[in-house]
């Protein structure tokens, strides 16, 4: 089914991208015979050369700073007399270790990224008949947060990517025990047999019919249509005429899949007084049985060529029509039985897909990330294999191999940083050419036997078989399973022919069925180290995080591919609130990480010291909110107390410090622009990542600490708030200025949490500060004010983003409104200072109207 019968080869530039991506880097000889599948380039040019020594040089700047600032404030506490050294010294200790802290994240986040790569692949060196089986995980978890049609579309996806059908299993987890999930994922199977054959026929690029057939329409991403050139004599008629009825039938699917939708939302509104119905559908989405069917079975190895009379809406006869296997799990639910979110739906689908097709690598999906460019699954794969010998150094040692996360429909300003372009353009890229990217949850392809918790081979004591590992007490009792296991771990895919031999049980139909149904059973984890050593980690909320982390404490290494086109795409959260819940969650299970016998310092050597300089990083940073909060703050105690000489600019600077804040200042720009040159970001993006930065530090991240202090102290668990996932594209036929306004609606939505309490505290104290400073004349005679309103308009730019998302659909026409604001503001400190200025006079009078 490869290459070879597609009309046109339309848009995988994999295997171009490295040249063009790095023109600068180096370039080395070409390689003897066997063509290497990965090539990998430190990024070494004279920007990445200076933004190290840059790196470097603030560091020292850093130290001088601090040395002058501590011997300084000695000086100043031991002047100071009486009672009030013991207050002076407060404030100092304080000052300091803020400024020691806000200087420790800024190394600790930088130090990853001096070392980045870049990646190449060449997938067509890939040897057709060498490609292992694969199994894919796509997890849903509740119908009415995450589409049942966006779920579909990604399987879809899956389905029709360019991979042999006779070596990929796709595994679907509904966590919520859905009739509806079910049904859908048999609408997308039925759909597939159509789909997927056209896509071959065509070469069909992005292979998620929902994304392809609105491609052309308003605001559509970036999708390329094939182009009418690339094809020779009547090829593009006939894609014309295919389309349209392909076109057709995709309709009715989404026609049906959403009828499902709105015939469930009645029924359990019915449901609502009935309980009884409710248990006949089969429980709740937190207490439901266990269920796994097969909807398409495994293919054959051999070519099935579609025919006439097969299908009468589109030619096949030329087409190679198999499909890959498709697998609906539902994990055995019960109440009062943690259930472990995402974590324990993939060690569940990791047991079932062990006894059903064992394959040894499990790329991993959310259900909205669908596979964008069609030769993801292959370039994926050149990361883990050795080939003829001229492979990509270290492929046996690769645990995982991780892709950006792209989005669709996030609105072109980014306002709420969803692209996180800071880490995925510049921080895994630096992991990279460490010991490897950090592991964020989707596009991700696993080794199985990493899942299992072994060592890498270089690890392994000599003539040591990792096999051995596979006992009950670790994986359980069932027998079938731990003969896969045994299987998967030694087999050597990189090496050997065994990994293409296909699906080891599947055939066994009905015994394989009810062996996989007994492994997601929510008891089978009992008493086994089940996300503690093996598979998916438990006990952080962002298990994605913790599961990498244990594999690179093994010894293990992983790998960074930034494919072009992107390998994957998904949705982001575009309304704030939904956007801090998500940011609340990564904080708090990062802060879970840290409390817990994941964290980076207790790990062994094996981890590389950057390493773990960067676990900790993504473990600790929630902590600056603290130090934050207090100095954004600050500027209301002069605010309250109506004593300008207690602010934070207490003490006149002297022309040391200003010297130390100007060089501070711009070596931080420096770094910023140099990160931003070698890393093909735009200013722009960085910009947008330090506001939300901003944002989140005075919100989320201190929920995310206050939760887990009452998780540490009371042992209160942190929930798993879902995103909620739009319809990205929506096939209205409405204009595409109405179509522009409405993809963007959820921008405008305000809905109210307690997370915006902190950060609108903020930025009122800083307004009323800038006002205030210019109100009443007393506040010039303060020691620093140029210094203080530079601080305050520092806060306020950052919180800009923030500002804009509480005012909802009137952002839009936000200038007037915010210069009314800062009026208003004016006013009220201005009549504020006049009260106060007047009060003592009005005490005075009142005496003597007593009097
Ligand atoms: O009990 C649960 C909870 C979640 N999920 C699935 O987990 C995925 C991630 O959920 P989402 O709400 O989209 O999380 P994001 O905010 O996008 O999450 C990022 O960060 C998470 C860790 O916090 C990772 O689990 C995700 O893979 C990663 O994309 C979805 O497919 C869910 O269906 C389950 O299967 N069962
Ligand atoms: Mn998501």
């Amino acid at each position: 089914m490869s290459g070879k019968d597609r009309c046109a080869a339309p848009v995988c530039e994999v295997a171009r991208r490295g040249d063009e991506a790095s023109p600068e880097a180096e370039t080395k000889p070409a390689a003897a015979v066997p063509r290497p599948l990965v090539r990998t380039t430190h990024i070494s040019t004279t920007t990445i050369k200076l933004y190290r020594l840059m790196i470097f040089i603030r560091m020292g700047i850093f130290m001088l700073f601090f040395n002058w600032r501590i011997t300084n404030a000695a000086r100043m506490i031991r002047s100071t007399d009486g009672g009030d050294t013991s207050k002076t010294a407060t404030m100092w200790t304080l000052t300091i270790a803020g400024e020691l802290w806000f200087a420790f994240m800024w190394v600790l986040d930088q130090l990853p990224k001096m070392m980045p790569v870049r990646r190449a692949v060449d997938a067509a060196a890939l040897d057709e008949s060498l490609l292992p089986t694969m199994d894919v995980f796509v997890t849903t978890a509740d119908p009415d947060k995450e589409p049942p049609l966006t779920m579909a579309n990604t399987v879809l996806s899956i389905l029709a990517a360019d991979y042999p059908a006779d070596k990929v299993t796709c595994y679907v987890s509904d966590d919520a025990g859905a009739q509806m999930t079910r049904e859908a994922v048999m609408e997308a199977a039925r759909f597939a047999a159509l789909w997927v054959p056209f896509c071959r026929k065509h070469g069909i690029e992005v292979r998620n019919p929902e994304v392809y057939f609105n491609a052309g329409s308003a605001g559509g991403s970036k999708v390329r249509v094939v182009a009418r050139g690339s094809y020779k004599g009547t090829a593009w008629l006939e894609l014309v005429r295919d389309r349209r009825r392909v076109q057709r039938e995709y309709e009715e699917m989404r026609l049906r899949i959403n009828a499902l939708q709105a015939g469930d939302v009645q029924r359990r509104r019915r449901s609502l007084a009935d309980r009884r119905s409710l248990q006949r559908r089969g429980g709740t989405d937190e207490d439901h049985d266990g269920v796994v069917q097969a909807l398409i079975g495994p293919a054959g190895h051999t070519p099935q060529l579609g025919d006439i009379d097969g299908n009468k809406l589109v030619d096949l006869t030329s087409v190679d029509t198999r499909l890959p296997a498709l697998v609906y799990v539902c994990r055995e639910k019960r109440r009062g039985k943690a259930h472990q979110r995402k974590a324990g739906a993939m060690n569940a689908l990791l047991r079932a897909s062990a006894v059903l097709s064992n394959a040894p690598f499990i790329l991993n999906l959310d259900c909205d990330h669908y596979v964008n460019n069609s030769e993801a699954l292959r370039a994926s794969v050149c990361f883990m294999i050795e080939h003829a010998g001229g492979a990509s150094e270290d492929a046996g040692k690769v645990a995982f191999v991780q892709f950006p996360q792209r989005f669709d429909g996030v609105d072109p300003d980014d306002r709420y940083a969803n692209h996180n372009r800071i880490f995925f353009n510049c921080t895994e890229l630096g992991l990279d050419g460490l010991q490897g990217p950090i592991y964020v949850g989707t596009g991700c392809l696993f080794r199985r036997a990493a899942l299992y918790g072994v060592d890498p081979p270089c690890w392994r004591p000599l003539g040591g078989v990792a096999g051995d590992a596979a006992q009950p007490a670790k994986f359980g009792e069932s027998a079938p399973f731990l003969a896969s296991v045994r299987v998967a771990l030694n087999d050597h895919p990189e090496q050997s022919q065994h990994s293409t031999s296909p699906t080891l049980f599947l055939h066994d139909d009905e015994h394989a069925i009810a062996e996989a149904s007994a492994l997601v059973s929510c008891s089978y984890e009992d008493k086994t180290a089940w996300g503690r050593d093996i598979g998916w980690i438990y006990g952080t909320v962002t298990e994605d995080v913790a599961t990498g982390f244990c594999m690179h404490r093994r010894g293990w290494r992983s790998a960074y591919f930034a494919a072009a086109p992107d390998a994957f795409r998904g949705t982001a959260p575009i309304n704030l609130t939904e956007r801090l819940h998500q940011v609340l969650r990564w904080a708090a299970g990062s802060l879970e990480i840290f409390f817990s016998r994941y964290n980076a310092l207790l790990a062994g050597r094996r981890l590389h010291p950057i390493q773990r300089v960067a676990y900790l990083n993504t473990t600790v940073y929630p902590f600056t909110s603290l130090f934050l909060l207090v100095y954004c703050l600050f500027p209301a105690v002069p605010l309250v107390s109506g004593d300008a000489a207690t602010g934070m600019f207490a003490v006149p600077p002297t022309a040391t410090y200003v010297a130390f804040l100007a060089v501070l200042m711009l070596t931080l720009a420096a770094v910023a622009v140099l990160e931003t040159r070698w890393s093909e970001i735009t200013l722009g993006e960085w910009w947008r990542n330090e506001q939300f930065w901003m944002v989140s530090a005075t919100s989320a991240y201190l929920a995310a600490v206050a939760q887990v202090a009452l998780k540490v102290t009371a042992g209160k668990e942190i929930s798993f708030k879902l995103t909620s996932k739009r319809h990205v594209t929506t096939a209205t036929t409405a204009g595409a200025v109405g179509k522009e306004k409405d993809r963007y609606a959820e921008l405008y939505v305000v809905r109210w949490t307690m997370l915006m309490v902190p950060t609108s505290a903020v930025l009122a104290v800083n307004i009323a500060s800038i006002a205030a400073r210019f109100a009443g004349d007393q506040w010039w005679d303060a020691p620093a004010p140029a210094l203080g309103a530079a601080f305050n308009v520092w806060v306020v730019v950052h919180l800009y983003p923030f500002a804009l998302g509480l005012m909802g659909s009137r952002s839009k026409s936000l200038s007037p409104i915010l210069f009314l604001l800062v009026v208003v503001a004016y006013l009220a400190v201005r009549f504020l200072c006049l009260v106060l200025e007047h009060l003592d006079g009005l005490d005075g009078y009142l005496l003597n109207v007593k009097k």
